[in-house]
């Protein structure tokens, strides 16, 4: 049985960026699919230290946050490999992740409040953040957020880009290095295999059917 287990809904949600990084890692792990209805039943939400989820298991030892957790897998495979080479690529790798956090963060309020007239709005504006994920992947010639190597940063702008294409195809035609980077990333092998999977495919990206 695999160490790893993520609680959360039968959604990509806040989980797809993980679940890439494991699978691009070679990581296995379990799903514990939670159903709306259980979840308003309010056993489960009681016992989340928060109140929220994913909560992820690695053993007997749980995590709440997705970005807390993203960041402990960072440090645990392959002796931070996925943390940059030293604390200040490390911290430069929290400042894009943070800022991934920012638009996930927009694009989740538009989702779940305000799909119906917020979407266009939405798209409007989204090339001034995504213009400037260009200007970084341009001047960093690494061809990683950061460095020379992947980072878990990486693997979140790849899951907001990958919703956002979904969103509106044609996000990242003015933006030909963001387009050649996730097709890059997308092309890992790992990565690959987990785009085609069942699992990955059946999952809808948001809890409210909109995407
Ligand atoms: N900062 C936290 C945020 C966690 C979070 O928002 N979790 C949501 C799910 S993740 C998400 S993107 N929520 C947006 C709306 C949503 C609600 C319920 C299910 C699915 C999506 C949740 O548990 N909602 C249920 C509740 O609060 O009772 C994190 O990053 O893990």
């Amino acid at each position: 049985m695999p160490a790893y287990v993520i609680t959360y809904f039968a959604v990509r949600g806040r989980c797809e960026t993980m679940r890439m990084l494991l699978a691009d890692q070679g990581q296995e792990w379990k799903e514990n699919e939670v159903t709306f209805d259980t979840w308003k039943k309010g056993d489960l939400k009681a016992t989340c230290v928060f109140g929220q989820l994913p909560k992820f298991e690695d053993g007997d030892f749980t995590l709440y946050q997705s970005n807390a957790i993203l960041r402990y897998l960072a440090r645990v495979h392959g002796k931070r490999r996925l943390y940059g080479k030293d604390d200040k690529q490390a911290a430069l790798i929290d400042m894009m992740n943070d800022s991934c956090e920012d638009l996930r963060l927009k694009y989740v309020r538009m989702i779940y409040q305000d799909y119906e007239n917020g979407k266009a709005k939405y798209i409007e504006a989204l090339p001034s953040d995504l213009s400037k994920f260009e200007k970084i992947l341009s001047d960093n010639k690494g061809g990683f957020l950061v460095g020379g190597q992947i980072s878990y940063a990486d693997y979140h702008l790849l899951d907001l880009l990958l919703n956002h294409q979904v969103l509106s195809p044609g996000c990242l035609d003015s933006f030909p290095v963001l387009k050649s980077y996730v097709a890059r990333l997308s092309a890992r092998p790992k990565i690959k295999a987990f785009l085609e999977s069942d699992a990955h495919k059946s999952r809808p990206i948001n809890g409210n059917g909109k995407q």
